[in-house]
């Protein structure tokens, strides 16, 4: 019989590690008032510190040993030797100490006061065999596994994790993992090597918070089976589980494979806080216990057939208050789940044929039940019946229990009392002479037929007699009975106790048992195996969902990534042609330039021809005025040759007009030169001619000749004077020739200066010019190379493309044989669920068989009184509604 109780709950604190104690900051935020509560003082944001209560079955401060600690849960090993199930699971932040409560500290197996919960179970269970006084044969089993990363790893085993470990369910065995190594054990060191050597595969890592943290939850499993000689069986099952803990991934600093595992942890310690939440709350019928593996093997130990106690573990210190905090508020709400426990056992046969002896003796009662309604009955249809008259009081019934017809009664049978009925006929009396009188009994309306419980045994409903006396030659007795089951309904309608075959009967309900539970126990198979299989099917439509999603996330990033290099390509595009545009506007910069260069150079050389001129024009003297305009400015900005140019054409214009107008000046002087030379040149033959004549004269004429010789003087020095005058002219003329030289050369110089500069500024230009092209080379360089790049992207791009688009091609595959495994899957479970149908319909033609069996054998036996019977029914039927109608009842 099952009983409810809740899930114990504990609390451990574990003593402040070395790294927390370098930390002396508000060390008293936990405090323990009493050995079942504990207080959290959380700060309060500048408000007065928050307290905040929890009260759990028993609260251990940092100071509590482990013997402590397993005083309070040794029960629960108890309880398993008995055949009850058993749990004690340690829940917790990482490094809290759910690993220390439930093994003990590393390397301890010689100090056994550090043992944790689990080798102290094993010594517990090995001496409570060697100290049991009974001669039941006891057998234990052990398996040892952990979930690493949502997969189930069989440690004793570890080849058989390649194999696909199930989870099952069935209704005798509850969870159980198909293909899970037991090994069985004859002592507590054989499970303590089982487990040193399990504990060898397991994973566990170094975190900031824990130098050895167990990334698994670890389930050691221990089945106590001990046969009693009179062969019943009691089976216990005991789960010891150390869970992962739950970590903040900043805290414990994990990264690469370690945060992978934390982010599995929590997100199984997640699912299992929602089991728990489900369980709590009284709204919610479905609890998602396959969300997660956890979960599907804490089944049973939450809210289902097993003894479960919770171990919280916390840390003291303030630095983890708030997983201290999350991790009592689990513990509080897992206080309040009810499991409905009860002994796992297999009746032996003197119990079952205990329960055979009960029957055969229900079967009885009933019988008699049946003759007295029987009886009573044809009384009603009997002449002297009067329609209100009271019941004879021979036929008054009465409240008698059944006498057993058996040797034992199982203590599952209580009996109880009906109140009697007030009425007594009284003119039944000449019936009441009768001498062959039965007992009849009635009982209210609860079969015989016991129903299985889930415990396996059969539960009787109670059984109360009530019986009468009446003549049995009176009349043929026919049956009469009421909303009994059917079964029942035909096997106790016979009043002929002759045909009556109690024996056969009960055989037959036996038989109908027996092949009910195996037709159960076929239909739970079958069952069971639909729920897989839908959960299969819902898993792979889940994952088709999925694969669909990310497909279409695939798709989408392939179309992104088509528009992207779409986009890439198109700029790569732009910025080639813009290169090339640049390139190409460089080049005609640099024709330009060159160009240029070769115009300054024009300008040099006609500035030097220009100077030539000029130089010749100085020696003409016939002055040349630059115009300022005609100088090459050298202020001008370095990229404005274009004004130099048209600057140094102006004075290239100046320099013919130059040109020309020292030729004219040439020209000029020359005939002047020549005119005053020719002048001179007649002044001097008349100065000779003079003097000639002068000469005759003095010859000829002597003293007259005086006055001539005056006049002749006279004219000499007239010539003389106007020679004097020429020659000032020439004087002048020389002097400002001088003048125009100095000038000249002054401007020789300074030309000479701006065409150094000019000079010096070709240079720079074409500096400038080389540095452009360096430039245009380098940019080309760096232009070429981020096009190579460009190009490289584009076919890497391509190649992406490619690979998405091999990927959608696999995942389309992939899809089309998940879609077909669907579909053979959704025929399959139509199959299977025809095949149940079928089965169920076979179990009901063969319940229908052996019932009609029952029935043939009643009517071949007294096919007149069951006919006779059947019609009394209906009578008695109206005869029920119409004194209902009257206001009267029948007793
Ligand atoms: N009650 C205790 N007394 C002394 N030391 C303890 C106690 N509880 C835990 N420790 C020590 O604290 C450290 C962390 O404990 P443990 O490995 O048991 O934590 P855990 O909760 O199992 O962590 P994880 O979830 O990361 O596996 C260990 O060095 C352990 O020896």
């Amino acid at each position: 019989m099952a009983t409810s109780c809740n899930i114990r709950v504990m609390c451990r604190f574990r003593p402040l590690n070395e790294r927390e104690k370098q930390i002396k900051e508000n060390l008293n935020v936990i405090s323990f008032p009493d050995p079942k509560q504990v207080v959290i003082t959380q700060s309060n944001n500048g408000q007065p510190p928050q307290l905040i209560p929890f009260t759990f079955d028993r609260v251990f401060p940092p100071t509590s040993t482990q013997d402590e600690v397993f005083e309070t849960v040794h029960d629960t090993i108890t309880d398993v030797l008995s055949g009850y199930n058993g749990t004690i699971f340690a829940y917790g932040q990482t490094g809290s100490g759910k690993t220390y409560t439930m093994f003990g500290p590393d390397n301890c197996t010689d100090t056994p006061e550090e043992w944790g919960i689990i080798p102290r179970s094993n010594l517990l269970i090995f001496n409570s065999i060697a100290q049991d006084t009974s001669s039941n044969e006891f057998s234990i089993k052990c398996s040892f596994l952990e979930i690493y990363m949502e997969n189930i790893q069989d440690l004793l085993n570890p080849k058989n994790n390649s194999k696909n470990i199930k989870i099952r369910e069935s209704k005798a065995n509850g969870i159980w993992i198909e293909g899970l190594t037991e090994e069985y054990v004859g002592d507590e060191n054989d499970i303590m090597e089982l487990i040193a050597f399990g504990e060898q595969s397991r994973s566990v890592a170094k975190t900031k918070m824990n130098q050895r943290s167990s990334r698994s939850h670890s389930i050691l499993i221990i089945t106590i089976e001990q046969k009693s000689q009179d062969g019943s069986v009691k089976k216990g099952k005991l789960n010891l589980v150390d869970l992962a803990g739950s970590e903040k991934v900043s805290k414990t600093g994990a990264e690469g494979q370690t945060l992978e595992e934390a982010k599995k942890i929590n997100q199984s310690l997640s699912l299992l806080g929602n089991c728990i939440h489900a369980l709590t709350d009284l709204k919610r019928e479905h609890i998602p216990f396959r969300d997660s593996k956890l979960t599907r093997l804490l089944q049973d130990s939450l809210g289902g057939n097993t003894k479960t106690t919770l171990m919280v573990t916390g840390s003291p210190h303030f630095s983890n208050v708030e997983e201290t905090l999350s991790t009592l508020k689990f513990g509080a709400r897992a206080k309040t789940i009810k499991n409905s426990v009860k002994v796992n056992q297999q009746k032996s046969a003197a119990e079952l044929q205990a329960i055979v002896n009960a029957l055969t003796k229900e079967l009885g009662t009933l019988k008699m039940y049946s003759l007295g309604l029987e009886n009573l009955v044809n009384y009603f249809k009997s002449p002297n019946y009067i329609p209100g008259s009271p019941i004879p009081k021979e036929l008054e019934p009465k409240l008698i229990e059944s006498s057993p017809s058996s040797t034992s009664t199982p203590s599952t049978i209580p009996t109880q009392t009906l109140p009697k009925s007030t009425s007594t006929p009284s003119n039944l009396s000449s019936q009441s002479k009768a001498s062959n009188r039965h007992s009849v009994s009635l009982r209210p309306p609860s079969p015989l037929t016991s129903t299985s419980n889930s415990n396996g045994t059969k539960n009787y409903r109670n059984s109360i007699a009530l019986s009468t006396s009446i003549d049995s030659n009176n009349s043929t007795p026919t049956s009469i009975h009421n909303s009994f089951d059917s079964e029942l309904d035909s096997s106790t309608t016979s009043s002929n106790n002759n045909l009556f075959d109690p024996l056969a009967i009960v055989e037959m309900s036996i038989e109908i048992d027996k092949m009910k539970e195996e037709n159960q126990i076929l239909i739970d198979k079958f069952r069971e195996e639909i729920s897989e299989i839908t959960i299969r099917c819902e898993n792979l439509e889940q994952e088709l969902i999925d694969t669909k999603q990310e497909l279409q996330q695939s798709k989408g990033i392939s179309e992104e990534s088509q528009k992207t290099l779409l986009r890439e390509q198109s700029s790569i595009k732009e910025i080639e042609r813009n290169l090339r545009l640049e390139n190409h506007n460089q080049k005609l910069e640099l024709g330009l330039l060159e160009q240029r260069l070769e115009d300054l150079k024009l300008v040099a050389c006609q500035v030097s021809q220009y100077l030539e001129r000029k130089k010749a024009a100085d020696y003409f003297d016939i002055g040349l005025d630059i115009p300022n305009q005609s100088t090459i400015n050298n202020d001008q900005e370095e990229y404005n040759i274009e004004d130099i140019i048209r600057n140094l054409s102006e004075d290239e214009v100046l320099s013919m007009q130059v040109k020309l107008h020292l030729q004219n000046k040439a020209y000029q002087l020359e005939q002047k030169i020549n005119q005053l030379e020719s002048d001179h040149l007649t002044a001097e033959n008349e100065i000779q001619q003079l003097r000639i004549k002068f000469l005759k004269l003095n010859n000829n004429n002597g003293a007259d000749n005086i006055n001539d010789d005056n006049e002749l003087s006279n004219n000499i020095n007239l010539n003389n004077d106007n020679n004097n005058i020429i020659l000032d002219d020439l004087k002048n003329l020389k002097i400002i020739n001088e003048k125009q030289l100095q000038e000249f050369n002054k401007f020789k110089e300074e030309m000479n200066i701006k065409m150094a500069l000019n000079q010096n500024q070709i240079v720079a230009l074409q500096n400038e010019n080389q540095s452009w092209q360096n430039k245009l080379i380098q940019e080309k360089n760096l232009k070429q190379t981020s096009i190579n790049q460009q190009m490289e992207l584009g076919v890497k791009l391509n190649v992406t493309i490619k690979e998405y688009e091999d990927k959608q091609e696999q995942y389309k595959n992939q899809i089309t044989l998940v879609e077909n495994e669907n579909l053979i899957l959704v025929n399959r479970v139509a199959e299977l669920e025809l095949y149940s149908n079928e089965l169920k319909d076979e179990l009901a033609s063969t319940q229908r068989l052996l019932a009609s069996r029952k029935v043939v054998k009643i009517i071949r036996g007294d096919e007149k009184s069951m006919k006779k019977a059947l019609e009394s029914k209906v009578e008695f039927a109206n005869l029920k509604s119409s004194l209902k109608k009257t206001g009267r009842s029948l007793f």
